[in-house]
């Protein structure tokens, strides 16, 4: 069962040297309670993709195709690209919460942790009695391993791990069904940042949200997701288990982000990295836009684009979708 279903969608940052193609026909399903890892390169899309879907962008940046559409427990669906101005403000934080790269900028620098998570019941669940909120406030900093006491603090009284596990308690305040999480451990040590990961599973354990997690480090996210889909250059090439991209990653340039990151588990590997760079988005080359970074490009790869296509993967037999004509991928033809 989908919680969000995400169709086709394309994301253009409109310039004057021409538009920057951010997001190209991105299709991809978030299911009920999972945790779905985006991984890609820096620039590859994935902000731009979260941002479209939780209705955050701003001018230049424009949707130019695609749909998403958001399944209430109750059955019904929601066209969240179509949701007017007082429909997005119900639709945000009680259906979908954005926890920010860096929480220092999301968390208000004037306000206590413990009256921005009361504030935020205050407008969206204005039945709630004073006790209420300020009950249920301690309660969420608890459950992300927040002192009571510390409700008093100001976001720059805290450490970064502590500022990180109060922006999650923020967006759990009304119990959404989806929370996008934009690299919300990056500038943390690596010790906090797998602490609150695991927190992060637990707490989907007990409250059953669906999780769309994003960051440009591979290994970290095969630690917590369930699946993972690959970006690059704005487009979806690879999703799958987190378990069968691990073993058997089918797109080269999947291997190639593997390769990147030191594993935390497991023996050291030598990091070999990509080749070369991340295309131009303004002007993508023909076929495979990964084609010129790809040790196993052969000709038909520069000259048709490979288009996401459903099929078993090879290590346990889950289904996955690869962009990628050597791994039985389909294509269109392109005339560059
Ligand atoms: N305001 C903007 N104007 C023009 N281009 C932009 C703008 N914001 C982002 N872009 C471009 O859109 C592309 C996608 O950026 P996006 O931030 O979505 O990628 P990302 O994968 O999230 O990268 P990162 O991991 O660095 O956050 C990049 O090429 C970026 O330069």
């Amino acid at each position: 069962m989908n919680v969000l279903e995400i169709r086709d969608l394309g994301v253009d940052y409109l310039s004057q040297s021409g538009a920057v193609h951010a997001v190209a026909d991105v299709s991809l399903d978030l299911r009920r309670g999972e945790i779905l890892g985006l991984a890609g390169e820096s620039g590859s899309g994935k902000s731009t993709l979260a941002n479209a879907v939780a209705r955050l962008l701003r001018p230049p940046a424009a949707i130019t195709s695609g749909s998403v559409v958001y399944h209430r427990q109750d059955g019904t669906a929601v066209d969240v690209l179509a949701l007017k101005r007082d429909e997005l403000r119900a639709f945000r934080w009680k259906e979908l919460a954005v926890v920010f790269q860096s929480a220092m900028n999301s968390l208000n620098p004037v306000s206590t942790v413990g009256a921005q998570i009361e504030d935020v019941l205050r407008i969206h669940a204005p039945k709630m009695s004073r006790n209420d909120r300020s009950e249920r406030a301690v309660e969420l900093l608890q459950r992300v391993g927040i002192s009571a006491d510390r409700r008093r603090s100001y976001p720059h009284e805290l450490s970064g791990g502590m500022r990180q596990r109060a922006a999650i308690a923020i967006a759990l305040a009304l119990n959404p069904e989806v929370i996008i999480m934009d690299e919300p451990t990056t500038a943390l040590d690596v010790v906090v940042q797998r602490d609150i990961l695991h927190e992060i599973r637990a707490l989907r354990e007990e409250y059953g949200f669906a999780v769309v997690f994003i960051t440009h480090d591979l290994s970290l996210l095969m630690e917590i997701s369930d699946r993972i889909a690959i970006m690059y250059a704005g487009r979806v090439v690879e999703t799958g288990t987190a378990e069968a991209l691990h073993r058997t990653p089918r797109h080269p340039y999947t291997l190639g982000l593997l390769r990147s990151f030191p594993r935390l588990h497991g023996p050291r590997e030598e990091l070999l990295g990509i080749p070369g760079t991340p295309p131009d988005l303004r002007s993508l080359p023909p076929g495979c836009a990964f084609h010129p970074r790809c040790g196993r490009a052969v000709e038909e790869c520069s000259t048709r684009l490979p288009l996401l296509t459903r099929g078993p993967n090879g290590s346990d037999g889950s289904d996955g979708e690869v962009a990628c004509l050597l791994n039985g991928g389909r294509g269109v033809e392109e005339t560059s």
